[in-house]
């Protein structure tokens, strides 16, 4: 089993987990432990991605590093550190210091997360009310700029509106400026675009792609490969808690070393599943990482990992998320954007 990943340690190290070991306690026996012996690094900019099967431990890790475990979870770890400072055994108050602030989230459903009786704009300036003293202008002002950064259109309208009168992206996208509002250098994003319109999961990801560019670190847990392909620098594969398989994501998707990797590789449409359409984003992603190819390759039914020679088809050296921010691929305005050293 893989205990930690191999990375070396810098100046940019956000989070280090090792050892971690989180059980729950049960009336009927004794605690049930989920997440075993698990450990990675997290560096500035970072994309990580949790994947595995349901019920394999990736938001009850993710979950722990926000302090929202469960109150009957038992959790040890070697270290849990975020910037030097360590998670275990912190108070309430403390993790409310935390969270939102050092460490944001995103979930599922924005729909879930948002409260339908407020406006977006009021819940974001909650958030920020939460943590930073300002004048009530200043922080619908900022409030407004965070809609504009995700690229909600008309922030100034949207933020009166509540959850229900918006889209599931613009929701969405609502509830990513909340997560970011306070400038967190870690982003939890936990299957953040599966229950939105194909059409719009492109758009979220794009977002997701400018927080990384401009130097937040992202844990993404995601069911969706051509996602993670996408997005994230590394992969973490989880099974009955335990992290089986870990490294570069090209590395991993390209030549997976463990049964159970290739496994959830061969679940996704392959050209032996040929007549499974792309979604759109899936469309664009392969796009992005085709680019060779005749556009109408990857207009129709192909298959964004396309099966050959029994291993699926994935980003070519110099073409993974890593690479696409190094050769400058995210907009300059986007660097701009979201840019702010922290
Ligand atoms: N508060 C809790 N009390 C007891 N068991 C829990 C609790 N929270 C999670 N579990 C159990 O921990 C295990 C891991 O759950 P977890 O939610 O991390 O899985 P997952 O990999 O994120 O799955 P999915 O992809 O379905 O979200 C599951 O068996 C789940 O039932």
């Amino acid at each position: 089993m893989v205990a930690s990943t191999d990375i070396a340690v810098g100046n940019d190290l956000r989070l280090r987990v090792r050892g971690l070991n989180v059980s729950f306690r049960r009336n009927d026996g004794p605690p049930r432990q989920v997440v075993k012996d698990v450990g990675f690094d997290l560096q500035r900019g970072e994309c990580i991605a949790l994947v595995g099967e349901s019920g394999s431990g990736k938001s009850v890790t993710a979950r722990t590093l926000l302090g929202l475990a469960g109150e009957n979870s038992i959790v040890q770890a070697e270290a849990l550190e975020l910037d030097d400072e360590t998670l275990i055994n912190r108070s309430d108050a403390w993790w409310r210091g935390v969270r939102g602030s050092k460490v944001g989230f995103i979930l599922q459903d924005a729909l879930v997360s948002l409260d339908p009786l407020r406006p977006v704009g009021k819940e974001i300036a909650e958030a920020v009310a939460l943590h930073r003293s300002m004048a009530r202008s200043a922080r619908w002002a900022a409030v407004v700029e965070l809609l504009e950064r995700v690229g909600v259109p008309e922030p100034e309208i949207r933020a009166k509106q509540r959850p229900g009168e918006l889209s599931g992206g613009l929701r969405q996208r609502a509830l990513i400026a909340s997560a970011i509002a306070l400038d967190p250098g870690i982003v939890i994003a936990d299957e953040p675009t599966t229950a939105l319109d194909v059409t719009v999961q492109a758009q979220v990801l794009a977002v997701l792609e400018q927080m990384i560019a401009g130097g937040t670190s992202v844990i993404l847990i995601s069911h969706d490969l051509a996602v993670v392909s996408r997005v994230a620098d590394r992969v973490l594969v989880m099974k009955g808690g335990e992290i089986v398989e870990a490294g570069e994501t090209e590395q991993i998707l390209r030549a997976p070393q463990h049964a159970y990797t290739r496994q959830l590789i061969d679940a996704v449409p392959s050209e032996h599943t040929k007549g499974t359409r792309l979604s759109h984003e899936g469309r664009v992603a392969a796009a992005e990482l085709f680019p060779d190819r005749a556009a109408s390759d990857v207009q129709g039914d192909i298959p964004l990992l396309e099966a050959r020679g029994g291993h699926q088809e994935l980003p070519r050296a110099g073409q993974g998320p890593a690479h696409r921010r190094q050769r400058g691929l995210v907009p300059a305005q986007a660097r701009r954007d979201t840019g702010r050293r922290r």
